[in-house]
């Protein structure tokens, strides 16, 4: 498979008396597309720190590629990580970042690159630290993006951008990740707008690790239940409700856990659609809380 596989046993990581990560065991399988959840505070930078070598673990350890990223050369020419503040040379215009990151990855692909600034319509006459805060987050992109490398992090890099961008990036990413497969881990707040990309998601709650598991096993955590009003409240009445929509005369709820057997026949019975549920709902449902 290509890409690094990422491991992270028992680590944590304090500052003071905050334990930012908190004895996190996760594993994130190479050449698949991942998702780290979890509330403002829950420490996903601070993890994601660590697996690009920016912080040492107080405890416990980092793999990646099955070594210490730590001080490691051949690891770390293969980890891009891109935060929000866009982990560039901020007074180089475009130009003269995209010759510094074609000198300082092995893996960069130039052709790519000049079409992703096409594509996010950015002027490379203009520093990067006077390019609009949208436009910054998008060149982030663009070198998460032609780094192609085989871990390649983006840590809420497209919060910065509008909706157009945003799905241009999402679309962008999806299609060059089927060229070439490798390991991607995006940690959002935006998830109803990412959760089709992940293959797994982890989620982080106040820096110990909430749940992990295939995106499509967390989605069947829930139940959505489509249909006339009605018949919709008596298939889930006495079940979890984590949301509700209306349209006119149908409805959507969405419950934690599966309908029992009879429930579902019931459901079927009734012409009601049954659907999996989005990760955002279960989310919010699992961390108690509205994702800023
Ligand atoms: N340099 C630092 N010094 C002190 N405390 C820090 C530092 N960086 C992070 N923290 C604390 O560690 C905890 C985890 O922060 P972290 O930035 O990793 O969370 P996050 O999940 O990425 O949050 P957000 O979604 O808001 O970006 C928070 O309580 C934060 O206040």
């Amino acid at each position: 498979m290509t890409g690094y596989a990422v491991s992270a046993r028992d680590v944590s990581v304090r500052f003071g008396d905050t334990r930012a990560v908190d004895e996190v065991s996760l594993e994130f399988a190479a050449g698949e597309i991942h998702g780290l959840l979890g509330r403002n505070g829950s420490g996903k930078t601070t993890l994601l720190s660590t697996f690009a070598a920016l912080r040492r673990p107080a405890a416990g350890r980092v793999l990646v590629d099955g070594e210490d990223p730590f001080e490691n050369e051949r690891v770390m020419e293969g980890v891009c990580l891109i935060r929000e503040s866009g982990d560039v040379l901020e007074l180089a215009k475009i130009p003269e970042n995209l010759r510094y990151f074609a000198n300082a990855r092995p893996t960069w692909d130039a052709d790519f690159a000049d079409e992703l600034v096409d594509a996010f319509e950015l002027d490379r006459r203009k520093p990067v630290n006077r390019l609009s805060r949208g436009q910054q987050s998008a060149f982030g992109a663009v070198v998460g993006l032609a780094s192609r490398a085989p871990l390649t992090v983006f840590d809420e890099v497209y919060l910065g951008m509008d909706a157009p961008s945003r799905y241009r990036f999402y679309d962008l990413l999806l299609a060059d990740y089927v060229e070439h497969p490798r390991t991607i881990i995006l940690s959002s707040h935006l998830i109803s707008e990412v959760e089709r990309l992940f293959a797994g998601v982890a989620i982080l709650e106040e820096g110990r690790v909430l749940l992990a598991e295939d995106a499509d096993t967390l989605r069947s955590r829930g139940t959505a239940v489509t249909g006339p009003s009605a018949a919709v409240d008596t298939a889930t009445a006495g079940l979890t409700v984590l949301s509700t929509r209306e349209l006119g005369r149908t409805k959507q709820v969405t419950v934690y856990g599966d309908l029992d057997e009879a429930a579902l026949a019931a459901a079927r019975a009734a012409d009601l659609e049954i659907d999996a549920v989005p990760v955002q709902d279960l989310f919010v449902h699992l961390t108690n809380r509205e994702p800023s």
